[in-house]
């Protein structure tokens, strides 16, 4: 049946926009996560077609009124037309804020043809908060965040903060402590360090496992506010055996979206090509790591939640 395999492939890794309404409320009631970051690298927004991108955006957008804190577009891309297209869509259908990676075929070569390029794409939403989306083991632009945010609020009126993905946390503290005197959001996307990250300063957090880990992550964020900091490493630690163990099994966009799927039993459907579905075996390893840990309640697997096609 090959044939017939080809098709439901295909099929399978077109976009299910049917879903994202019910995953708002999931996310809110039971992982206490509020603001969303649309179209990053989890909802593997450089491999949707600029079509693809507006249309999730949208959705996002409209399911999460009276819902959502704030909804977060990642409107990065290799052109900066398409860049400026959805950064002036993202305005247009009343989303939050706007995040833009640095473009990573043609890499700019220092700081100034980064600005230059930020800065041409927030021109296009004036009116939306920018915020950088710093990634360089992604992007492989390794122009420092803190190099970058000296002096921009001059040249991008819009910059809000930095989302920082990346463990170099001397950057990090340094953006921090350069730019006391500014209201910037610094928020940490590396989720297995946060607490050192809130330690430096972080004003939040942005990642892929607050998907299913956003409760726990919740409880750690509260134990720091009241500065019980052995509860909060007690929970970091345990986020970190969990994503300790994952990443021997080989972690990726993949992997968290079947165990998003697992967890949540809303279907996520596989990804799109070139990255292909987890494994059997992925799977039902995390399945156990995550019963051991306490992170997947019986409640949760009522469904039987395999993957399934969207
Ligand atoms: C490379 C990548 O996907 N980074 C994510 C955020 O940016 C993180 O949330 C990681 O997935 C997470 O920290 C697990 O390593
Ligand atoms: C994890 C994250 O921040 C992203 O998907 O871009």
């Amino acid at each position: 049946m090959p044939k017939a395999q080809s098709g439901f492939k295909k099929l399978s890794r077109e976009i299910n926009l049917s879903v994202i309404g019910q995953y708002v409320d999931y996310l809110v009631e039971k992982q206490g996560v509020k603001n969303i970051f649309v179209n990053g690298t989890t909802g593997e927004g450089l491999s949707l077609s600029i079509s693809e991108r507006r249309r999730v955006a949208e959705e996002w957008v409209t399911k999460g009124r009276n819902k959502l804190d704030q909804v977060v577009i990642h409107v990065g891309a290799l052109s900066l037309k398409e860049s400026q297209e959805l950064a002036k869509h993202a305005a247009e259908i009343g989303a939050d804020g706007i995040a833009v990676i640095a473009p990573f075929f043609l890499k700019p070569q220092d700081k100034d043809d980064l600005i230059a390029f930020l800065k041409e794409v927030a021109a296009a939403a004036p009116a939306l908060p920018f915020y950088y989306y710093h990634i360089p083991a992604l992007t492989g632009v390794k122009i420092r965040a803190e190099e970058l945010l000296d002096g921009i609020q001059e040249k991008i009126p819009t910059f809000q903060g930095l989302k920082f993905s990346d463990t170099d946390l001397l950057d990090f503290g340094q953006c921090v402590d350069q730019n006391r005197q500014r209201q910037f959001a610094f928020l940490f996307g590396v989720d297995e360090q946060l607490l050192s990250a809130l330690v430096m300063g972080a004003t939040g957090a942005v990642g892929s496992t607050y998907n299913y880990l956003g409760q726990k992550t919740n409880q750690m964020l509260e134990a720091y506010e009241r500065k019980d900091l052995s509860s909060a490493l007690n929970y970091q630690f345990c986020i970190q055996r969990f994503i300790n163990f994952v990443v021997k099994l080989g972690f990726g966009v993949s992997q968290t979206k079947a165990i998003m799927t697992l967890v949540s039993g809303i279907p996520m459907g596989p990804p799109r090509l070139p990255l292909q579905r987890a494994s059997k075996e992925f799977i039902d390893n995390a399945e156990a790591k995550l019963k051991s840990l306490g992170f997947l309640s019986l409640t949760d697997l009522k469904n039987g939640n395999l993957e399934t096609s969207s």
